[in-house]
């Protein structure tokens, strides 16, 4: 038989594991000379590496001696014979052979056999480790370097000295899913978990290793505990939110997609990969559980999602641009998430919590809202004056907090002001730019001599409806005043009850301060509204001016109260209160504040002196915690009711 230069060197390095002195010695001479076992190598035809093939044989050759050296005789045998099954065709030397039966028989060859095949494996557990202490059993006693190496000899436990890296080698899911008593536990927690979460209807298979392929691998929804389920209030779960889709309809998402000629062997082969990948295929479906399409933009499209683990309904927006792109691409589809993340928790501006990429696109996880003014629009919501004053206060503290913050917005308008329990929060930072002042321009283009603002950063445009005058003109050193302008023009729109004009005269007259009068509502409104949309940008207030405005007094006390609601700020004790927080939206420095005592403390049975009276209590503007010294309390349980000057 022809002998290819491979099959010499396996068979040799087998006949190496032949355990006898002899055969030590007809090994080779490179072996000689060495004070431990030295691993032996398969080497393809040219001596050096090995194919692939080659490297399937070592395998299953390392296979067969790891039963051949562990295992009892009997196991040894069976072992060899395997062996000599796998590499019947490699075995051209009968003196290979023999010595491996011989090896399979007596447990003293077993042992050297493990001595040397334990360096063959090269895997850390069977690396012989080097340390004093780990001493290797005497060929000869029956416990072996198997026992040694904690491998299953009864009459020597093995102990963890033996372990290389002196801890335990970490079990697999697998190990413990394939153990049987394990699965059967298994089995039982997953029908009861599916009992208690099935929906009527579903269909769920039934019987061993089928039920728990039919169990989505992603974790459940859990209910929060701690959360007050309380109707209408934001990222409110509901029940049924909560129970486990049947494993079809979890599966819809990786069905439903693009239709082709192939589509159907694309979806077959999609919906492979998810149940090997056990649905835990992406962030997002392994952390989220996707209930409603909530609305899409030009740019992303944003879904209803409760996660999985705190069991809180959030929005999550799909950014479409894929993020293979150009840098500029790339910067401005994460402008939104670095807006969000400078300008930090308001409380008008949407919440933002986190964003990942998956797949080479954006995620952004942010608060629920309850809907958007375009969606009360289109339900035939009409806003009385009062409403449209908390709507303009609440998205001028927004936007006060993002101009001093050097951001505008860049896109205000109905669809990006959401509705969150009674408050008016804006959103959609996608387009938000940095702006900077005339001066502060002049000086970065002399630095970089570039082009305006777009050397400074990058400038997208919002909805035309609701653009200002100067940004057609390219003007863009008053970004600010734009927004001012673009919400002014959402309030006239709302009062008016009539969408803005998208092209022709009536737009150019609005543009040029030739607004038609708003009926119903007082002069004072269609003044603020107009000074809102003067087409000078210079002769527009700011935010925080506008706020100034008498026709805001009724709304800043309210806003005040409402900040101050019982669960958000105050502590009583004895003698003083504690103000939890002093919200980042009060405009002065200095917040001065009235307590009088409550009608309940009246009821109590004790009578201030001071009844009807007011104490004032100063009070730095801070977002940590403050304490107001009040005189000494009626009772130790009071409340008060708080006004702003
Ligand atoms: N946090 C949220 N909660 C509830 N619905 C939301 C939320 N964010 C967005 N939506 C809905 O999704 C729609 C699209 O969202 P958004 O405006 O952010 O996308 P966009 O692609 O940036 O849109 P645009 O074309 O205006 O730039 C909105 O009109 C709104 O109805």
């Amino acid at each position: 038989m022809s002998q290819s230069p491979f099959q010499l060197k396996t068979i040799r390095g087998i006949f190496s594991f032949g355990s006898s002195q002899q055969s030590q010695e007809k090994a080779g001479s490179q072996d000689r000379g060495r004070s431990s076992p030295q691993p032996i190598r398969c080497a393809g035809p040219d001596g050096v590496g090995s194919g692939r093939g080659a490297q399937r044989k070592k395998r299953s050759l390392n296979l067969a001696l790891s039963q051949v050296t562990l295992g009892s005789p009997v196991e040894g045998l069976a072992a060899s014979s395997s062996l000599r099954q796998a590499s019947v065709e490699d075995l051209a030397d009968a003196n290979a052979l023999d010595s491996l039966k011989t090896a399979g028989t007596g447990t003293q060859q077993n042992s050297m056999c493990v001595s040397q095949s334990q360096d063959f494996f090269c895997t850390p557990d069977f690396i012989t480790p080097n340390d004093a202490h780990v001493k290797l059993p005497a060929p000869g006693t029956h416990a072996g370097v198997g026992g040694a190496l904690g491998l299953g000899n009864q009459s020597n436990p093995p102990t963890r000295d033996f372990t290389p890296l002196g801890c335990k080698r970490p079990r697999s899911v697998f190990d413990v899913l394939m153990c049987p008593e394990n699965r059967r536990s298994q089995l039982q927690a997953y029908t009861q978990e599916l009992n208690a979460y099935k929906p009527p209807g579903t269909r769920v298979r039934s019987g061993g290793l089928k039920a728990m392929k039919s169990v989505p691998k992603s974790p459940l929804c859990v209910k929060n505990p701690f959360r007050r389920e309380i109707p209408n209030v934001p990222g409110h779960v509901h029940q049924e939110d909560l129970l486990m889709k049947s494993e079809d309809e979890e599966m819809s998402f990786v069905v439903k997609r693009k239709k082709g000629p192939d589509s159907r062997r694309k979806r077959r082969r999609k919906k492979m990969s998810a149940c090997i990948a056990g649905l835990n295929s992406g962030r997002y479906r392994s952390d989220f559980k996707e209930l409603q399409k909530l609305g899409h933009g030009s740019f992303s499209t944003v879904y209803r999602c409760i996660h999985r683990l705190d069991g809180t309904a959030y929005a999550v927006k799909h950014v479409k641009k894929n993020l293979n792109t150009t840098n500029a691409e790339i910067a401005l589809a994460l402008q939104e998430v670095q807006a969000y993340s400078a300008l930090g928790p308001h409380p008008f501006l949407l919440a933002y919590h986190t964003s990942w990429i998956e797949n080479s696109r954006l995620y952004i996880q942010l608060e629920l809202s309850d809907c958007c003014l375009t969606d009360l629009i289109k339900q035939g919501k009409t806003f009385d004056e009062d409403e449209l004053k908390w709507m303009l206060w609440s998205v001028l503290q927004a936007l006060n907090h993002m101009h001093a913050n050097k951001l505008a917005h860049m896109d205000v308008k109905p669809d990006n002001i959401h509705v969150v329990g009674n408050r008016y929060k804006i959103g959609d930072l996608g387009t938000s730019t940095k702006h900077v002042c005339e001066e502060e321009e002049e000086e970065a283009e002399n630095a970089t001599k570039g082009g305006g603002l777009s050397a400074l950063c990058l400038f997208r445009e919002g909805d035309a409806r609701y653009m200002a005058p100067e940004l057609l003109k390219d003007d863009l050193g008053h970004l600010d005043k734009s927004d001012i302008w673009a919400l002014g023009a959402a309030a006239y729109e709302l009062a008016r009850k009539c969408p803005l004009p998208m092209k022709g005269d009536n737009y150019r007259d609005i543009r040029e301060d030739k607004l038609a009068g708003i009926p119903s509502f007082s002069a004072e409104f269609f003044q603020l509204v107009s000074s809102m949309m003067r087409s000078d940008p210079a002769e527009r207030p700011g935010a925080a001016e506008i706020m100034q405005l008498q026709i805001f007094a009724s709304v800043r006390k309210t806003a005040f109260r409402e900040s101050f609601r019982p669960n958000s700020f105050l502590t009583c004790t004895s003698s003083r209160v504690y103000c939890a927080r002093v919200l980042p939206h009060q405009s002065s420095d200095h917040i001065s504040m009235f307590f009088t005592w409550k009608s309940s403390v009246l009821e109590s049975g004790f009578m201030p002196s001071k009844v009807g009276e007011k104490e004032l209590v100063p009070c730095r503007r801070s977002s940590s915690i403050q304490r107001a010294y009040l005189p000494p309390p009626p009772t130790a349980m009071h409340s008060f009711v708080l006004y702003w000057k």
